[in-house]
């Protein structure tokens, strides 16, 4: 069974890596010639993974025929990209196993990943890999346990070529939780890096952190999803690392705009496109996620993040 993955940034690297180091038949897809040559001649990624040596069997391709040849076929790019590159090369991924890595939800349409490809690529059968786990851990080969969320009746066969001696894949049939954990967590993240990077302190990031998961959870029972996924790798697992690691890009950018600089635009953030997408979905759907709020106006400078702390404080005291 062969494995290409489409999008050669850190995660796409890093699961390319995990696949080629695990001995199995894996292809990375790039679509900067630089990139290709880099990987190929090299071994490293020097743009998205640079300091991480490469399996001299992972092989980098800018052809995207060639690339999406395999059985099963990993999408490792930006959420907010992936609905323009799909439709613009459905043909190629006619009848394949589109396994959908990206952690977020699309501003135009208010959909996850599973939908983007199913809308996109019709002619595809779409899976969801995520949860609790960094590029460079992966590429590391550290140990890793995520989520593969998979409806399709060879699931298990799936899990069995996916997972690899240290990346440990559990299953779900739940692809709609699956993917709201990975896409909500971003945004908790952002606001626990605010938290911190303006010294408001690691009690109030717990409080952060237990209320957004609140916040997950409701729109998560909303939107059709299990309980038990939210609580599984892809919901609470997912949030616990990416609030509490300074290696997260999600916290980062929280973390620069509690201390008054301005985040990188270049660095990869789904969750502030996110944010905006889940404010919406919540006020369409009538759930209450004012942390999520805070978030969307923080990170369109409608707002200052005294004025989010201030918002989230005054409002009127509940029950838990
Ligand atoms: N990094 C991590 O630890 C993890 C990331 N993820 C998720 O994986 C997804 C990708 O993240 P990550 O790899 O880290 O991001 P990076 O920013 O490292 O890489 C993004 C990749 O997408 C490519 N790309 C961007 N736009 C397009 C486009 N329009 N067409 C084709 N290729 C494009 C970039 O190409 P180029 O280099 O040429 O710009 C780059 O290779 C995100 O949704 C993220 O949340 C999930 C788990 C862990
Ligand atoms: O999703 C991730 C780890 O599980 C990576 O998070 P960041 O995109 O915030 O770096």
């Amino acid at each position: 069974m062969s494995i290409s993955v489409i999008g050669a940034g850190a995660f796409g690297t890093a699961l390319a890596q995990s696949h080629a180091t695990d001995g199995q038949d894996v292809k990375i897809w790039a679509r900067n010639p630089v990139t290709v040559d880099a990987i190929n001649q090299h071994h490293e990624n020097t743009t998205r993974l640079a300091g991480v040596k490469l399996s001299e069997s992972l092989r980098a391709t800018s052809d995207l025929a060639e690339a999406t040849e395999a059985d099963h076929i990993l999408l490792c790019l930006p959420m907010q990209k992936l609905s323009a590159f799909l439709t613009e090369n459905k043909t190629l991924f006619r009848g394949k196993m589109l396994i959908g890595c990206c952690k977020g939800v699309e501003l135009t349409s208010l959909s996850g990943t599973s939908d983007v490809i199913r809308n996109a690529a019709p002619d595809a059968t779409p899976a969801i890999l995520t949860g609790p786990g960094f590029a460079r851990d992966i590429a590391r080969g550290l140990p890793t346990a995520m989520t593969l969320a998979c409806d399709h009746k060879d699931a298990d066969g799936l899990q069995q070529s996916l997972s690899t001696s240290v990346l440990r894949l559990y299953l779900s049939d739940d692809m709609a939780g699956a993917e709201l954990g990975g896409a909500l967590k971003n945004v908790v993240a952002i606001a626990c890096g605010a938290v911190m990077g303006a010294g408001l302190g690691e009690s109030a990031r717990a409080a952060i952190i237990t209320r957004g998961f609140s916040e997950m959870q409701r729109l998560a029972a909303h939107l059709g999803a299990k309980p038990e996924t939210l609580t599984g790798l892809s919901g609470f697992g997912d949030l616990t690392l990416t609030c509490t690691s300074d290696q997260s890009r999600n916290y980062k950018y929280g973390f620069d705009v509690g201390t008054g600089k301005i985040p990188d635009p270049k660095i990869t953030t789904e969750g502030v496109a996110t944010a905006q997408a889940v404010a919406n979905l919540a006020e369409k759907s009538d759930v209450d996620m004012p942390l999520t709020r805070m978030i969307a106006a923080l990170t369109r400078n409608e707002i200052t993040l005294s004025q989010a702390v201030e918002g989230l404080l005054s409002r009127p005291l509940r029950k838990e």
